[in-house]
C-alpha cells in the first residue's frame, strides 16, 4: 500500500536527499578566502533584483559588516561608508529606518546602533540621539511590558530583545524603569515545548527563544525560565542525520540556527544574566557535528554560506552561520561581570573567527568603547 507522505514528510525527505550526501563527502575547511571574497562582492553595485531588500538596509548593513568584523576583516574605508550610510537612515524620532525616508523600525534601529557599535569611533556614535531614542522607545511600550516595533506595528520577543539590547548599549541598567513588566512579559513566552515563542501562548521557535533569552539575560532572569525543559528543546533542535539546527518542531535544518539557537545554547552555558549558581558550564549539543553542517553543507561553492543546499549564500546566512561558527569555537564563561574564552576543542579548525558576545552578537569586547561613550553623556 502506498502511504501518502505529508508535506512536512515530503520536504524533509527532500531535504535529507541532498544534505546526506555532501554530510559523506570529504571533509571541507572553511574556505576563508571565498567567504571574504564574496564580503568584499557584496560592497560592489548590487544587480536590480536586491531592490527588494530596500527596506532592509540598516540590517544589510548589519551582517556585512558583522561578517568582515568576526573574521577580523573590518577596515576603515567600509567604516566610513557604513557611517555615512547610516547617517541617511535616521528618523525624526531617533530611530533608525529600514531604507531611506521609510518609517523608522525598532529592528532596524537594533541593526543600525549595532554597525554604529561596529565602527566604533565617535563619528559613529554621535548618529545616535540617545534621549530622544529613548523617549521613542517609551512611546512604543505596551502596558504588559512589550514594545511595538513601531507605532502602528506589532509587538513580540523580537522587538523587546531590540529595545533592552540598544537601551543597554546606551548604558541603562536591567532594572531601569524602561523595561517594567518587560522580563515578566518575556517569560510568558516559554512554552510547554521548553523553547520561547514570540508572543505568550504561540509556538516556541529558535529565533524568538534566542531574541527572548537574550533579552531575559540582560534583564538577569535566566532562572526565572524552566531551564531543564528549555535546555531540553534545545537540545532537540540539532537533527540526529543532518546534523544542523532546525528552529521548530518537524521543520528544516537551516544555517542560520547555528547562531538562534547554538546562541541560546551559549547564553545558558556561559551563566550571563542566571542569578543562581546552578551554571553547568559547557555545551550540551555535538558542536562537532553542526561544525560539520556548517562546512559540509553551508558553503558556497563562490564564497557566502546558506540556509542548505541547493539554496543560494546571502548576507543573512553568512553572518548568522559565522556567528554560529564563532560560537564553537571557543568556551565562554562570565565571571563577576568579566567574559573569561578560552579556545575550544574545535578551535583550531576556526582560528581565523574572534569569539562573538553572546547577547549584543558583534565581536566580544567591541561593545566597551560604546557602553563608556554613553556613559559619559
Ligand atoms: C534580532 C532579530 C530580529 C532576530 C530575528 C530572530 C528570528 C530569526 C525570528 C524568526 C521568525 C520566524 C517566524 C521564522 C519562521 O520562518 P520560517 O517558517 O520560514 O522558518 P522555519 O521553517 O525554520 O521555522
Ligand atoms: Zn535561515
Amino acid at each position: 500500500m502506498m502511504v501518502e507522505l505529508t508535506q512536512t514528510q515530503a520536504l524533509q525527505e527532500e531535504t535529507a536527499l541532498v544534505v546526506a550526501p555532501l554530510l559523506q563527502n570529504r571533509p571541507k575547511l572553511f574556505n576563508f578566502n571565498k567567504h571574504y571574497d564574496y564580503l568584499k562582492k557584496m560592497l560592489e553595485s548590487l544587480p536590480s533584483y536586491f531592490s527588494v531588500l530596500d527596506a532592509s538596509k540598516a540590517w544589510m548593513i548589519y551582517w556585512e559588516l558583522n561578517s568582515l568584523a568576526v573574521m577580523n576583516k573590518l577596515d576603515g574605508a567600509v567604516k566610513t561608508r557604513a557611517i555615512s550610510s547610516l547617517r541617511q537612515l535616521r528618523g525624526v524620532n531617533g530611530g533608525f529606518c529600514g531604507g531611506n525616508g521609510q518609517q523608522e523600525h525598532v529592528l532596524s534601529t537594533y541593526a543600525a546602533v549595532l554597525s554604529i557599535c561596529l565602527c566604533g569611533d565617535d563619528e559613529a556614535f554621535a548618529l545616535i540621539e540617545k534621549e530622544k531614542l529613548l523617549r521613542w522607545f517609551y512611546s512604543l511600550k505596551n502596558y504588559d511590558g512589550s514594545f511595538r516595533v513601531n507605532h502602528e506595528g506589532e509587538s513580540d520577543a523580537r522587538s523587546a530583545y531590540a529595545v533592552v539590547c540598544v537601551a543597554s548599549l546606551l548604558g541603562l541598567p536591567g532594572d531601569h524603569d524602561l523595561f517594567k513588566d518587560t522580563l515578566e512579559w518575556l517569560c510568558k513566552c516559554q512554552t510547554y515545548e521548553g523553547g520561547l515563542a514570540g508572543v505568550p501562548y504561540a509556538e516556541a521557535h529558535g529565533g524568538y527563544t534566542y531574541c527572548a533569552l537574550a533579552a531575559i539575560a540582560l534583564l538577569q532572569g535566566v532562572h526565572n525560565l524552566d531551564i531543564p525543559r528549555l535546555v531540553k528543546w534545545l537540545l532537540q533542535r540539532q537533527d540526529s542525520a543532518l546534523f544542523g539546527f532546525s528552529g521548530r518542531t518537524n521543520k528544516l535544518v537551516d544555517g542560520c540556527y547555528s547562531w538562534w539557537v547554538g546562541g541560546s545554547h551559549l547564553i545558558l552555558a556561559s551563566g550571563f544574566g542566571n542569578r543562581s549558581e546552578n551554571v553547568t558550564h559547557g555545551l550540551f549539543y555535538n558542536s562537532e557535528k553542526l561544525l560539520k553542517y556548517i562546512l559540509q553543507c553551508c558553503q558556497g561553492a563562490s564564497g557566502g554560506l546558506r540556509d542548505k543546499p541547493p539554496k543560494r549564500p546571502d548576507q543573512y546566512h553568512t553572518c548568522y552561520c559565522l556567528l554560529g561558527l564563532s560560537s564553537i569555537a571557543y568556551d565562554y564563561r562570565i565571571q563577576d561581570n568579566h567574559w573569561l574564552i578560552e579556545p575550544s576543542c574545535l578551535y583550531s579548525s576556526l582560528d581565523f573567527l574572534l569569539p562573538t558576545h553572546p547577547i549584543y552578537c558583534i565581536p566580544l569586547g567591541l561593545e566597551k568603547k560604546m557602553l563608556s561613550y554613553f556613559k559619559s553623556i
